[in-house]
């Protein structure tokens, strides 16, 4: 079951994947009152620094900013020193136990996210890799991690998030990307998607969508068409 103490406007995290800082102040400024939380990801990150991501935080917008930190635990607790400097309310790390709980420690007021199994990738992906287990069970396994390092949740498919709850409860807050309602047929390069609805039905908090508003003929609509169908599958 998703959290309910989650305003619905929050709900919609929308991925600002642009490529300038103009462009994505453009974004923010058309969606004003209608979605509070933003993802800030590699490259709107390389163009705007966190000087822009000081910019949302100040104009009162929620930042998840979307790095997926994987190096060795001193390095990346040394990177979230920097982030827990900057307001953000998220913001992602490769889920390996200590990593993650060098993250934790070293970011205080952020809320670490464990990034399980990227939605692009299926199981024979993972088989390429040479990981033998399903890709449910790792999911299962780096969501158990997360929880072990204290992590505030974790970043995964809705494909799975049924299995995180029935396995772990409610103790980790779930973020879902790789969305797409049902009347888009384009899923990009993700390869385990899951509507609105049924992120939510499966226990997803959090969904985070960015090209199917980002590339729409009209993004409000479609915004608008999400948060509805968001507030028709809460109960
Ligand atoms: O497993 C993951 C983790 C992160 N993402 C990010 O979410 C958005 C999704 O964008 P769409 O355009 O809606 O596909 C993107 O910024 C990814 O970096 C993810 O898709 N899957």
């Amino acid at each position: 079951m998703y959290r309910k103490d989650i305003p619905l406007e929050e709900r919609l995290i929308l991925a600002l994947d642009v490529p300038s800082v103009d462009e994505a102040r453009s974004w923010v400024r058309s969606l004003d009152g209608i979605v509070r939380f933003y993802k800030v990801g590699l490259q709107l990150f390389l163009a705007g620094h966190f000087s822009f991501v000081d910019e949302l935080v100040e104009s009162g917008k929620k930042v998840f900013l979307d790095l997926k930190l994987f190096d060795i635990p001193n390095t990346v607790a040394k990177a979230m020193e920097q982030i827990n400097l900057h307001g953000v309310t998220f913001t992602t790390v490769h889920a390996e136990s200590a990593i993650l709980k060098a993250a934790v420690e070293a970011a205080p007021k952020v809320g670490i996210l464990a990034v399980t199994v990227l939605t692009s990738m299926d199981q024979e992906d993972l088989k390429a890799i040479g990981a033998g287990a399903s890709l449910e069970d790792i999911v299962i396994a780096r969501a158990s991690l997360a929880a072990r390092a204290g992590c505030f949740g974790v970043v995964a498919s809705g494909k799975e998030a049924h299995a995180i709850r029935r396995t772990l409860g409610d103790s980790l807050v779930i973020v879902t990307p790789g969305v797409r309602p049902a009347s888009s047929s384009d899923r990009g390069d993700q390869k385990r998607v899951v509507t609105p609805e049924e992120a939510v039905k499966n226990g997803a908090d959090y969904i985070v969508v960015g090209r199917p508003v980002l590339r729409a003929r009209d993004p409000l609509g479609m915004v608008e068409k999400i948060m509805e169908e968001l507030k028709q599958s809460l109960d």
